[in-house]
């Protein structure tokens, strides 16, 4: 894992996440901490390495879970934590939250992003286990297995009781058809069934290629032998199988839901049963859980079980493997491909070099601004721009506020500060870069109606950052810790005076160029100097020489 990264210095790796300081790390073992919340395969931990402090509890426990996230760098739940708003401003170093699952609707991912936090899970991790549990389901209601079992159990040989139905001929409907109402179309189709489907965010030809037909959910509880739900938990689904979707279907219908609870209404349904309006169901997610107490427990053409469908042993073991690599990647300055609030996509290796020049970019643009900009352009220029760079957008934005907000600021919550301040932020691209391979330049407009302007470039196979334009004068000096600019009429003997005053000051100038645009024009002189450069030296020196524009940048921290 690539050790810890300074603001500003990276050149070889991207810290995606504020690095954490020495002080926000575990005070005995000095590594980051993780804090696993809730059950895990134990491989989670192996997949996690020596690199963490790895700390528990019970994530149920909601005084137990404030307490211990306070100083956890990442946390890693499955779906029984609530990592709300609350518990997100409990926590004070958190740069990860990691859901080993799919749902995420136990992760406020707004508070989340508002403070830098990224969120991943494991998509694709349980999806099989949940898949083959459904299927589990349907058989069971299908064929009263779980109350025949009971019965038998408890003393009674019922056969005529419990006389079920086939699959074969039947139609099914599966609402929600993405991955694991795909993969349960997969499953069903060997059975002889025919397969209706109801998905408003997915084209009919996909849906025929899973072997499904897309109809609308009201064609779908009408003709349904069988109804199962893969939709997630969001406003516009909770309650879509309540009481009058109960109205429309066939009373020979069985019902299963190991999606989340509340989509399929469970005291609607229990009463849908009890009068004879639906044959039976499935259930292995409640509305409120852990529960012992739903009116569905009460009924024998119930089947339930407690949200177990992820509980295998290889669905844990994906999970786990699944976000320690994501932690692992995200604490390390890697790419996260499952983090679900970053925008901007996966990066290709051709655009990674030009992070960290964009943010030290974006920083300079602060420094030479020294002023909030109302609209800011991140202008990408040259080769790199066959692939996506929307990713150094993000990285100009998160170095703009680098310096001008005491919070952490990541890729994460870059996007939201800009819109908070009511920055206006473009991003323009063009292959045409004549004289660099790549360009980068963070312009912006500032309350003022001054522009101000900053290009940058990485050069030669030390892939150095060079800054080429200031405000429209064409410079080459390095992008250096530290930086100073000034603004006069170009005459004689300014940059021997310059050279003085800073001598004088014991401050090393490294690299100077002066670039104008007449002879006794206006001109621009860019030093890279060995130490900071105060306010006060800088005026010094722009009375001495009449500067009429001088900026000190300090990207040293
Ligand atoms: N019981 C368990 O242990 C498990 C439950 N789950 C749950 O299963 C559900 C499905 O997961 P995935 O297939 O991985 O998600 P997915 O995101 O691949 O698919 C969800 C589908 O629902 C569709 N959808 C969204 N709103 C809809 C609406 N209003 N009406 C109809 N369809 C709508 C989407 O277009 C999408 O195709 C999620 O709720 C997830 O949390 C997942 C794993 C295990
Ligand atoms: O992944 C999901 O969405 C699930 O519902 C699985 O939840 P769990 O990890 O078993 O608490």
């Amino acid at each position: 894992m690539p050790g810890p990264q300074r603001r500003g210095t990276g050149r070889s790796s991207v810290a995606l996440l504020p690095t954490p300081t020495d002080d926000r790390r575990d005070a005995v073992s000095g590594k980051p901490v993780v804090l696993i919340a809730e059950e895990l395969s134990p491989a989670t931990v192996e997949a996690l390495g020596p690199d963490f402090e790895v700390r528990y509890c019970d994530g149920a426990d909601r005084a137990a879970l404030l307490s211990a996230i306070v100083d956890a760098d990442a946390i890693l739940v499955r779906s029984a934590t609530q990592v709300d708003a609350e518990a997100v401003e409990a926590a004070k170093n958190l740069k990860v939250i990691a859901r080993a699952g799919v749902g995420l609707d136990n992760v406020d991912i707004s508070a989340a992003t508002r403070a830098g936090v990224m969120v991943v899970n494991a998509p694709t991790s349980n999806i099989t286990s949940a898949a083959e549990l459904t299927v589990a389901m349907i058989l069971a209601s299908a064929r009263n297995v779980a109350s025949a079992n009971a019965a038998l159990k408890g003393g009674k040989w019922a056969r005529s009781k419990y006389t079920g139905v086939e699959l074969d001929g039947k139609t099914v409907g599966i609402v929600g058809l993405g991955k694991i109402g795909a993969l349960v179309a997969a499953r069903l189709l060997p059975f002889g069934v025919k397969l209706l489907a109801y998905d408003p965010y997915v084209q009919a030809g996909k849906a025929a290629q899973i072997g499904a037909q897309l109809v609308s959910l009201d064609e779908l509880l009408a003709e349904s032998d069988f109804i199962t739900v893969h939709m997630p938990k969001t406003p516009e689904t909770v309650g879509l199988i309540g009481v009058d979707a109960l109205l429309k279907v066939k009373p020979t219908v069985r019902i299963v839901n190991v999606a989340r609870g509340g989509l399929v209404d469970e005291a609607a349904l229990a009463d849908a049963i009890r009068e004879g309006r639906v044959a039976g169901a499935g259930i292995d997610v409640f509305a409120k859980e852990p529960t012992t107490a739903s009116p569905l427990f009460e009924l024998d053409s119930v089947v339930v079980t407690p949200h177990l469908g992820a509980s295998t042993d290889e669905a844990q073991e994906k999970a786990g493997i699944s976000v320690a690599r994501s932690v692992r990647q995200a604490l390390g300055g890697e790419l996260v491909p499952d983090a679900v609030n970053i925008q901007g996509g996966l990066i290709a290796e051709d655009v990674r070099p030009g992070l960290p020049l964009a943010e030290e970019l974006g920083r300079l643009f602060t420094a030479l601004a020294g002023g909030a900009a109302q609209q800011l352009d991140v202008i990408v220029a040259g080769e790199i721009t066959q692939h996506d760079v929307k990713v150094l957008e993000l990285s100009a934005l998160k170095g703009l506020f680098a310096d001008i907000t005491e919070s952490p600021v990541s890729f994460v919550n870059a996007p939201y500060l800009a819109q908070e301040r009511g920055l206006e932020v473009r991003l323009t691209t063009t292959s045409e870069s004549p004289d660099y391979r790549n360009l980068v330049t963070v312009r912006g407009t500032l309350a003022s109606g001054e522009v101000v302007s900053v290009t940058g470039t990485i050069a030669g196979k030390a892939m150095v950052h060079r800054i080429v334009d200031v405000n429209g004068f064409t410079v080459d000096v390095g992008l250096e810790a530290h930086t100073v600019f000034f603004r006069y009429t170009d005459r004689p003997g300014v940059v021997g005076t310059l050279g003085r005053i800073l001598g004088e000051s014991a401050v090393n100038i490294a690299g100077m160029q002066v670039s104008r645009n007449a002879r006794g024009g206006e001109a621009l002189v860019a030093l890279t100097v060995d130490s900071a450069v105060s306010v006060e030296l800088l005026s010094e020196i722009s009375d001495a020489i009449g500067a009429t524009w001088s900026r000190t940048a300090d990207l040293s921290k």
